[in-house]
């Protein structure tokens, strides 16, 4: 794949996003099941998952600074959303040594 889309979401430590599906790139690359490519940088989160916008159902891996989840073919369409943040999980060095805000980046690189 080549992405040519960047999206960063920014999360304090009350963010959340709810379960949603990423379809907003083009019908072919949604079709191919180009795969979503997320970077998870700061604190950590509740990331949930499954096959059905229902949370009670969803499972849940926590991602953590530096963590990448790459989601394509089969899974590209799973809801998807983060429950909570972990306060203050950042690694040290990542606010000591950068002007990164405490909280959470995450980068998802797509192809459009
Ligand atoms: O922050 C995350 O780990 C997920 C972000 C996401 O689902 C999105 O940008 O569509
Ligand atoms: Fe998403």
């Amino acid at each position: 794949m080549s992405p040519n889309i960047c999206i960063i979401n920014f999360y304090s430590k009350t963010g959340k996003f709810g379960l949603h599906q990423d379809k907003d790139e083009s019908p072919e690359s949604l079709r191919k099941g180009l795969p979503v490519v997320s970077f998870s940088i700061g604190d950590s989160a509740e990331f949930l998952y499954g096959d059905h916008r229902d949370i009670e159902k969803a499972d849940k891996v926590v991602l953590e600074s530096g963590d990448v989840l790459i989601f394509g073919g089969k899974a590209r369409n799973i809801f998807h959303g983060v429950d909570s943040i972990v306060p203050d999980t950042a690694p040290k060095a990542l606010l000591e040594e950068t002007y990164v805000k405490p909280g959470r980046l995450n980068l998802t690189f797509r192809e459009y």
